[in-house]
């Protein structure tokens, strides 16, 4: 069974007891702009609320897994625009200053992976070609990371001014000295450093890449439901107590503070540097 969203910019397939789900802009390299990301909440709740899905994958169509956040193309968010879906009670702060961003950022970027990342069933982030900034964010919101040799991982957001992506997990899914490399240089890590980081589980072939990824969600799909759901409980509970949740949380005021530091001298954040100046820059 394959679906596609309304837009088309995201698609929904079901293989065995396996969901596949993949980004679908690649003429854009899959920058997401909120269609995107609310398109993709949709398909994870038909994943979950399908009795008969036992594991999903989350993957891109095209040459990359995906290019960020969309900083640059017609259809890119702009923060007075936003269709605000969910965080309602920031509709009645005004819409002049912060708070516009700050809603928005909360729902659609924190927001969102954080849900993603306690799906009840588990996730596997199929990653090839770039995997940048916002990209990564959905990669490591995923329970396991498979990547093909010619994956790549980078946080350029450095360039814009800002500390790294909203979904601040770098020195918990790669370690503090890994994380300020990423973030200081702004590089381009190898699938085969992220996985000696232990921040990629497999690197596989590219051409070996869906095999390899679909007979896994399938293998995991066998295990009992609630097992797995309480052992991914148990893992991020893990991760929270190590500080996850609360770093996040507090870095996402510094990104905040970045983006007005960017607003009162005079640039926007994102659309400044533009995603062919921050392709460049990454050469
Ligand atoms: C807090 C912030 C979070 C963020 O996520 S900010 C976004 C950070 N992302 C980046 O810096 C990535 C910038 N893009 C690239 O580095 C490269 O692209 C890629 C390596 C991903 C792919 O390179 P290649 O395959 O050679 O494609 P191409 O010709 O550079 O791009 C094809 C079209 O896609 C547009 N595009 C690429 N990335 C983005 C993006 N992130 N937002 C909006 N558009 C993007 C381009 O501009 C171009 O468009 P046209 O065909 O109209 O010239």
């Amino acid at each position: 069974m394959t679906l596609n969203d309304s837009d088309g910019v995201v698609t929904y397939e079901v293989r065995g007891t396996t969901a596949i789900i993949r980004l679908n802009r690649p003429e854009y390299r899959n920058a997401q702009n909120s269609k995107m990301t609310y398109a993709l909440d949709a398909a994870f709740t038909r994943a979950v609320e399908d009795d008969a899905v036992k594991a999903i994958v989350l993957a891109g169509n095209g040459k990359h897994f995906s290019a960020g956040h969309d900083i640059g193309t017609p259809e890119r968010d702009a923060d007075q625009s936003f269709e605000r879906k969910a965080v309602v009670w920031w509709d009645h702060v005004g819409a002049e200053g912060v708070d516009s961003r700050f809603a928005r950022e909360s729902e659609v970027y924190l927001g969102m992976c954080r849900r993603w990342r306690e799906l009840p069933k588990p996730v596997i982030a199929m990653v090839h070609g770039a995997c940048i900034a916002g990209g990564l964010m959905l990669a490591w919101s995923c329970d396991f990371i498979v990547a093909s040799e010619d994956a790549f991982f980078s946080d350029p957001v450095v360039r814009m001014g800002i500390p790294g992506v909203e979904y601040f997990a770098h020195p918990w899914v790669t370690n503090p000295r890994a994380a300020k490399e990423m973030l200081f240089t702004g590089d381009r890590f190898t699938a085969r450093r992220a996985y000696e980081l232990g921040m990629v589980n497999h690197v596989v072939e590219r051409e070996l890449l869906e095999e390899h990824t679909l007979n896994l969600a399938e293998r995991i799909g066998a295990m009992p439901r609630l097992g797995l759901a309480l052992a991914k409980k148990a893992v991020n509970q893990s991760e929270d107590l190590q500080g996850l949740r609360a770093g996040m949380d507090s870095v996402f005021g510094l990104h905040h503070a970045a983006h007005a530091h960017n607003a009162e001298v005079g640039k926007d954040s994102l659309a400044g540097m533009g995603a062919k100046n921050m392709a460049e820059a990454a050469k």
